[in-house]
């Protein structure tokens, strides 16, 4: 009898897209949200351009209707004739559509409020409305030869009856993409899975999903919406949005990678996600954080000395990524009062000294009294080692 691997493709994976899915890169619109940001026509130009080389399939900017320089920004990117397909993103009202379509765009990100908190106090409109409203939208911006999403925002506080209904409607209109947004961040991965599976089997077209991350599950439902049949994914870089921002693009990269690396690192130009995080760290004035998915200065530091002995062996023992294929480099600390011997044999290989496994772990034991009272800078600890071995 032929092995059934437990661990092999279930059926329900057939509906899966984490091995066939789109960025949205968001940074120049959920991103312009962000408490801190204020990009100048030249920072979006490079942002975009360093984007679109980084080999994300869209970028989103801000509606034309904001302001006057939105406008002309949007105009300007979408002249640069990048490989990524240029949307903005505006209201479901012909006025926005009539802007939005002369600017060169690629595609419209429409959306509307669908829960009754936004219905009833946002833009105060009723399902109805929203129907009517939407089916002339989107004819009028079909009309021009775009590419339209028509999205509900606040998906997941939304009448399912109401969704669906809404979905079934764009959908028979030819809409490109459908949208699910989790707008205030309360979705959990197991909701998103039923959510989009629901959705998978009434529409034909596309879906987008956008996360907020206020209860930490940006990412995990970003994943999961692709298992159960998603196809496009918003993400900002580092996460920046509106209040603490949505799906950040390096930790969603990274978790991609782990699913499929070849697919992912095929598409993606991974070692310059370090510049991406760097540069709009420096634009909106922030530091990258600690433990950043990546890019964070801990994200490959292996400290305690189990770890450490088994790193050393063999990196795949503590590490699910590969640093170098991201450009990054990992570290194993060795002064602190949690070292081992093994780790600083290692050292003592590097510094070119010859010691015996006994020696190796005297000289341990002395960096761990040492560090006992405070942890010690490597040169300290090559100091040490160098010294010990001179008294040999
Ligand atoms: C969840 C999200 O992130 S959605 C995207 C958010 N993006 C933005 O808001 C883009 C930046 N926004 C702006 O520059 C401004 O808000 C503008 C230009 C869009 C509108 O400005 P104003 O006309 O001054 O209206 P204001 O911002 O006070 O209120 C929003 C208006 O849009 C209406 N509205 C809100 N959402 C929608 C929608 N999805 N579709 C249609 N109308 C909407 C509201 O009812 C309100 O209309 P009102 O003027 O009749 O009260
Ligand atoms: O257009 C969308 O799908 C999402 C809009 C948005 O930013 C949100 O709902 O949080
Ligand atoms: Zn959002």
């Amino acid at each position: 009898m032929e092995y059934d691997s437990p661990y092999g493709n279930k059926y329900a994976d057939l509906l899966s897209n984490v091995s066939n899915f789109n960025i949205i890169e968001s940074t120049l619109r959920e991103g312009e949200q962000f408490a801190n940001a204020f990009f100048s026509t030249e920072t979006k130009i490079k942002i975009a351009k360093t984007l679109d080389e980084f080999g994300v399939e869209y970028l989103e900017l801000t509606s034309p209707a904001a302001s006057e320089q939105s406008l002309k920004d949007l105009c300007a990117i979408t002249k640069l004739g990048l490989k990524a397909k240029i949307l903005t993103h505006t209201r479901c009202h012909m006025d926005d559509a009539r802007k939005a379509v002369e600017t060169g765009v690629n595609g419209i990100d429409v959306v509307i409020g669908t829960s009754s908190y936004l219905r009833t106090f946002s833009h105060g409109k009723d399902m109805d409305y929203i129907i009517k409203t939407a089916g002339e939208v989107i004819e009028f911006i079909k009309s021009k030869g775009i590419e339209v999403r028509f999205s509900s925002e606040d998906s997941f506080r939304s009448d399912l009856v109401d969704l669906l209904n809404l979905y079934k409607t764009v959908d028979k209109l030819g809409v490109n993409r459908v949208g699910i947004a989790d707008t205030v961040g309360c979705a959990n991965p197991r909701q998103v899975y039923e959510l989009i599976h629901t959705l998978r089997g009434v529409v034909s077209c596309d879906i987008e999903c956008h996360f907020h991350n206020d209860t930490g599950c940006a990412i995990a439902n970003a994943y999961t919406a692709l298992e159960a049949g998603a196809t496009h994914i918003d993400t900002s870089v580092l996460g920046i949005g509106e209040r603490n921002g949505i799906t950040p693009l390096g930790g969603f990269v990274a978790k991609m990678y782990v699913a499929d690396k070849r697919y992912v690192s095929g598409k993606y130009k991974l070692e310059m996600l370090r510049e991406i995080d760097n540069m709009i760290a420096e634009e909106v004035e922030i530091g990258i954080p600690f433990n950043n998915y990546i890019t964070g200065f801990c994200a490959f530091t292996h400290k305690a000395g189990i770890h450490a002995k088994a790193i050393l062996n063999n990196p795949s023992t503590y590490e699910i990524i590969r640093p170098e294929d991201f450009g990054m480099t990992r570290y194993v600390s060795i002064g602190h009062r949690l070292t081992g011997w093994n780790a600083v044999k290692d050292r003592v290989e590097q510094l070119d000294l010859v010691m015996t496994d006994d020696e190796i772990k005297a000289v341990t034991q002395k960096i761990k009294t040492l560090a006992d009272i405070k942890p010690l800078g490597i040169e300290e600890v090559d100091t040490l080692l160098r010294n010990y071995h001179r008294e040999l």
